[in-house]
């Protein structure tokens, strides 16, 4: 999609002054932002580059980059969905898309390695590089003798972990992951992941005891919480196998961590490790969770450190939001290694968690039948309720009424949001940090944006002024009062120091001074707000995996407040009870994937907040990116050989701007 900022300000950042031409003209435009502009301008300076629209390729490259995609089409910038949303896009002077790529192809860009051109697909050098190199490594793994199993010990270990109907599917997919170098298993949230991988760990344990060895395996996943929920949901689902198996895993030492740790992480660098082609990792197995939330620049490094005599088995959901960063890796491996390699690809579908009602709605949204969703939700029931906060009073911006105006919306939102407020609260200044966690896990809003009326920011101290209006207390930043009991706390970084990671979440509890001996230091620093102002003093407390961690709050540098959370970032997580805030139609970030990720993240009901044509927007437009890996894999040496610009679900911007 054509995303537009639109700068009223001179001054405003994003705009390059000094820029011209068509540079210009598409950066006043909102098309291009500073930054896309600055690098277009340095690379043609310095490669001798002066014709305009192939400095314009050039930029439009980078900032595909930017949303998420590892190459740009030059025969297919604009769609009709982009143009019904953008209509002043098509005004500006695009190039003719006939022979532009052909003539940055034939450029010094192109001549000094910066840009690679594939039919009209538009590279810069270091995707380019990367999808081949993933293609390459994948196909040589596959292309490689299948391993070697004893099958009659793994038939019967079939049978015994995964032993009656209901786990048809399971047995199916470990099965294959057992025979294969690399597997690709998917399925939406509860389908039996974790439990296909635990039993296929017990068989590929009990496979090894003929060698008298036992396997070398990594458990990883591109965040710290997800490796955290990963190590965990492999420890219950283990708990489930028969006594024999739960002793084949004992001695694995099973324990996850990120995939940047894995692969061996260098300071002042976030794309080269410690393993790699030239040190491969030691392990024998390798199980990578979450995997739609792997980078192509990330899966790159992956595959070419794994041993190609060691099985790789990624597991993720293909239909939810694609990785911060660029690529749309799980979706293209789906779509390019099922073409190819028929067996690689194992999609568990019976989901064992949801109750039925979300499991529905949720199939309905990945299948993008707007229809049904609609229907669904009018239906309603005990897991599924639609607020739709109707026409909106003039003037106000479509769809903004449940988040503004007064009216029934708004008050069913204030009463759920401030009962979870309110409960959180009340166990957080009791100091029970058992309750006040498992009330945390009980509800999540959950915002497409972060900022603007139905923006993450917005809704935080939305639910501040409730809690202070209902508390007769000063609650919340505006007040002065940043730490304040029943503060829900979304960690934002990783800390390895603290053993704290990005997407761990927490609370702010009344409780003992100095929880980890803080410093004379911290406590100077951190009195005034971990004392809330005369209050009680404060301490942090973070939910991990069996354990919790109390710290000072002062000891936080990476916190947000979390009575709201963007989509993108409960990707990897659930909770009981899920609200969703949907933006109004023409909100850029709306998309199937995103709807579709904030439904999944609920256990029990799930709560969506939006106008019918907010749903079906969600529901009908696809996040798109536009990458060449899929195909790639599928069989063409090149991505433009089969065809025109090849794009991929999952394409939100890098990172919600609004
Ligand atoms: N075949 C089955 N029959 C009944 N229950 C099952 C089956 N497989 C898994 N379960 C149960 O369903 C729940 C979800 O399973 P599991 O954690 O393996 O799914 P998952 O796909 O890894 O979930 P997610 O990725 O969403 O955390 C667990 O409680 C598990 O014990």
């Amino acid at each position: 999609m054509i995303e537009l900022f639109d700068a009223e300000d001179p001054h405003d950042p994003r705009l390059a002054r000094g820029a011209a031409g068509l540079l210009r003209d598409f950066n006043l435009a909102g098309v291009l932002t500073a930054a896309d502009v600055h690098v277009a301008e340095r690379a043609c300076a310095l490669a001798g580059e002066t014709d305009e629209e192939v400095r314009l390729a050039l930029a439009l490259a980078v900032r595909a980059v930017r949303h998420g995609s590892v190459c740009v089409d030059l025969a297919d910038l604009l769609d009709p969905a982009d143009l019904a949303a953008a209509p002043e896009v098509a005004d500006l002077p695009w190039p003719e898309a006939t022979g532009w790529a052909q003539r940055v192809a034939a450029g010094p860009l192109a001549a000094a390695g910066v840009v690679r051109v594939e039919g009209s697909l538009l590279y810069l050098d270091r995707y380019w590089r990367e999808e081949g190199q993933v293609r390459d490594d994948l196909l040589a793994r596959a292309g490689r003798a299948a391993p070697t199993v004893d099958e009659r010990t793994l038939r019967a270990a079939e049978v015994r972990v995964f032993p009656h109907d209901g786990f048809d599917e399971q047995r199916a997919a470990a099965r294959t992951a057992a025979g294969r170098w690399t597997t690709v298993l998917t399925g939406g949230p509860g389908t039996g992941k974790t439990t296909a991988v635990a039993g296929l760990l017990a068989m590929l344990a009990e496979q090894a005891e003929a060698t008298g060895s036992l396997p070398r395996v990594a458990l990883t996943a591109p965040t710290g919480k997800a490796a955290a929920r990963l190590q965990q949901a492999v420890a219950e689902a283990s708990l489930t196998l028969d006594e024999e198996d739960r002793a084949r895993l004992a001695p694995l030492a099973l324990t996850a961590s990120t995939l940047h740790r894995l692969l061996g992480w260098r300071p002042g660098s976030r794309t080269r490790f410690r393993h790699h082609r030239g040190n491969r990792l030691p392990h024998d197995v390798i199980v990578v969770d979450e995997t739609s939330m792997v980078s192509l620049t990330l899966m790159a490094r992956l595959v070419e450190a794994v041993r190609p005599e060691a099985r790789l088995v990624l597991v993720g959901d293909p239909d939810q939001l694609a990785s911060v960063e660029a690529g749309a890796v799980l979706a293209d491996l789906v779509g390019g290694l099922a073409e190819r390699d028929s067996g690689a690809v194992v999609a568990l579908r019976t989901s064992h968690r949801f109750g039925a009602g979300i499991g529905r709605l949720a199939e309905a949204v990945r299948v993008g039948d707007a229809d049904r969703v609609v229907a669904l939700l009018a239906e309603g029931g005990e897991e599924v309720e639609w607020i739709d906060p109707g026409p909106t009073a003039a003037g106000a911006p479509p769809g903004a009424a449940a988040a503004q105006a007064p009216g029934p919306g708004t008050a069913l939102l204030r009463e759920v949001l401030l009962r979870h407020a309110l409960d959180l609260r009340e166990a957080a200044a009791a100091g029970d940090v058992e309750t006040a966690l498992a009330v945390l896990e009980r509800h999540r809003l959950l915002c497409a944006h972060r900022q603007g009326p139905y923006g993450v920011q917005h809704w935080n101290r939305q639910v501040e002024r409730w809690v202070a209006e209902a508390t007769e207390t000063p609650v919340g930043p505006g007040w002065g009062q940043e730490w304040y009991v029943g503060r829900p706390l979304l960690v934002t970084a990783n800390d390895y120091g603290l053993h704290l990671f990005n997407g761990d979440t927490g609370v702010v509890v009344a409780g003992p001074e100095d929880p980890d001996g803080s410093t004379s230091q911290d406590q100077t620093a951190g009195r005034a707000d971990r004392r809330g102002r005369g209050g009680p003093a404060l301490r942090a407390v973070v939910a991990g995996v069996g354990d919790h961690l109390e710290l000072s709050p002062s000891r936080l540098g990476d916190v947000d407040t979390m009575h709201a959370m963007t989509i993108h970032k409960s990707q990897g997580s659930q909770a009981d009870e899920v609200t969703v805030l949907l933006p109004p139609e023409d909100s850029p970030l709306l998309s199937r994937e995103l709807f579709y990720t904030a439904v999944t993240r609920a256990r029990r009901r799930v709560r969506v907040v939006g106008t019918e044509s907010a749903v079906r927007a969600a529901v009908e437009r696809r996040a798109r990116r536009a990458t060449g890996l899929r195909q790639r894999l599928a069989g063409a040496d090149t991505p433009a050989a089969e065809g025109p610009a090849v794009r991929t679900a999952g394409n939100p911007p890098a990172t919600p701007t609004h």
